[in-house]
């Protein structure tokens, strides 16, 4: 038997999926990381917690599962995106990562639509400029820590950094780049234009390459650390969402998943990158060579429910806070959460705004936040899914992965707000099984990630929509798209006590 490593950089933790030629997942490890977030839109993570918990990930897998070293024939990469990583003239880290969910570069967002201009921002990079996203963050380093901003060689994205200690190769895939800003998606190419325009010097854009590409093998240090033979073949790999999107199935189009994480996608297949979104939804390069997808985000997904655990319900894991849930009716007793406590992305673009509960009664209890919460991201999705269909996109059916997909009760919320069937696969490790898969096809094993995909993708359950239960969100569903315009203009005047 032989197998490949899928590692998924996400932002909660790095999760190792060890899969045998026929897809199987044999072992898993998850080791985690730590968010950083100093103060309000603030959210940071140190890039060597990230490589020292992949290698304690990988060695501790290799010693638990007792699989011999040299049956590991290829290992690729899904990373969380954008998360800005500064390498010095000697490829050192010069400072923490800006994350992907650090909304500090509001100012910066609107220097680039003065210089660039919003509609020419759209024809290069067909996206908004979301404070999440990188080139915002290099700004922010420019204008904020000049000292810092001079002594860049190069940048990186998470999973790419973490592939370069492991490889001691510097590279960007195609699939992440599309989430920098920088990248010009018709001419698959860094931006000279945008770079020109924000003083951005080109020679700090890494080579590009395509996420199925294999960089090379596993350096001493890193074969040593983590337990793998030297001679295990690396490969690219992409954007989390991107392994995901592969990881799932979703290779064609009308191929849609959800994926709730710390952040919540919802993700559809494009075929070509030149359809014109008007930046209502992200649209980016797939891991799938020639390929693109749209997304709609909600950027505090599953961090809605880790932080409410982590703050009021620290004494008990997820899986008995979620079935507390299960306990109350559809409807949470007219509680509604909505889930901005990082702002929002989609469909709302805007930084300050923060969540709410509405309907707080003296009869709720615990499990009623936490059944309000489990609704309200899933509505925030469903937002989502309501642009795709109105930009003319069939969703009939949802593939669902990522932590909120270990959760029966969440899967059935999701088929009764979406009014779709949805589809939990054996494994819910969507960006992980992806980047096995593109291991998987890189040391031989599939002729494409289609045919990998076929053998791979495993459905374990569907779940089809509850009629009471969809009449019910549907109306609740309404109440809930009335609370940010109700609550913006109060978050935006607290915004400055919370500074
Ligand atoms: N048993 C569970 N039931 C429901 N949700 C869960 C469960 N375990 C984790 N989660 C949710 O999944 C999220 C983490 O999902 P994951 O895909 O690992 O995120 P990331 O890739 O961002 O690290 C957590 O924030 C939590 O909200
Ligand atoms: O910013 C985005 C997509 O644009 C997020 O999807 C990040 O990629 C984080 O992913 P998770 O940690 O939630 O998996």
């Amino acid at each position: 038997m032989s197998y490949v490593l899928g590692v998924d950089l996400g932002t909660s933790g790095v999760k190792v999926l060890l899969v045998n030629r026929e897809g199987s997942v044999e072992y898993e490890k998850t080791a985690s990381l730590t968010l950083i977030q100093e103060k309000t839109g603030y959210a940071e993570q140190d890039p060597n917690e990230w490589v020292e918990q992949t290698y304690e990930a990988i060695s501790t897998l290799l010693s638990e599962s007792n699989i011999n070293p040299h049956l590991v024939e290829g290992i690729s990469f899904a990373g969380q995106m954008h998360g800005l990583v500064l390498l010095d003239s000697n490829n050192q880290v010069i400072r923490n990562s800006i994350l992907w969910n650090d909304t500090r570069t509001t100012e910066e967002c609107q220097d680039i639509y003065r210089s660039v201009g919003k509609d020419r921002l759209l024809d290069i990079t067909k996206n908004l400029a979301l404070e999440g996203f990188t080139l915002p963050k290099l700004l922010w380093i420019k204008k904020h820590e000049p000292n810092n901003f001079n002594k860049i060689q190069t940048f990186l994205l998470p999973k790419d950094y973490v592939r370069y200690r492991l490889t001691g190769k510097l590279h960007m895939d195609y699939s992440d780049a599309a989430g920098t800003l920088l990248l010009d998606l018709a001419k698959n190419k860094w931006s000279e234009e945008i770079c020109e325009l924000m003083e951005i010097p080109t020679e700090i854009c890494p080579e590009l390459i395509n996420s199925i590409a294999e960089v090379g093998t596993l350096t001493e240090e890193a074969s040593k650390k983590s337990g793998l033979n030297m001679a295990t073949k690396v490969f690219a790999g992409g954007a989390d969402n991107a392994c995901a999107a592969i990881g799932s199935g979703v290779l064609r189009e009308d191929k849609t998943l959800v994926s709730i994480g710390t952040s919540g996608v919802v993700l559809s297949y494009e075929e070509s990158g030149d359809k014109n979104f008007e930046g209502k939804v992200h649209y980016f390069n797939h891991g799938a060579p020639d390929a693109f997808y749209s997304m709609g985000v909600t950027l505090a997904a599953g961090h809605s429910l880790s932080w409410y655990k982590e703050t009021f319900a620290n004494d008990i894991g997820f899986d008995e806070l979620v079935q507390e849930a299960s306990t109350v009716k559809p409807g949470a007793g007219g509680l509604l959460f909505t889930p901005y406590i990082n702002g929002e992305r989609t469909p709302h673009v805007d930084a300050t705004i923060r969540g709410s509960f509405i309907g707080i009664d003296a009869s709720h209890k615990r499990q009623h936040f936490t059944r309000a919460i489990l609704e309200g991201i899933t509505f925030s999705l469903q937002e989502s899914v309501s642009i795709l269909r109105e930009s003319g996109k069939k969703i009939e059916t949802i593939i669902s992965v990522g932590g909120g997909a270990k959760s029966d009760l969440w899967i059935q919320m999701q088929a009764d707000i979406f009014q779709t069937k949805v589809i939990r696969l054996t494994s819910e490790q969507g960006p992980g099984m992806g980047a096995a898969m593109i291991a998987s096809v890189g040391v031989g094993w599939f002729n494409s990630l289609a045919d990998c995909g076929d053998v791979f993708i495993q459905e374990e359950k569907v779940y089809k929509p509850i009629e009471e239960n969809v009449e019910l969100y549907h109306d609740l569903f309404h109440l809930y798209k009335q609370v940010y315009s109700s609550t913006n203009k109060i978050n935006n005047q607290l915004h400055k006590i919370r500074m």
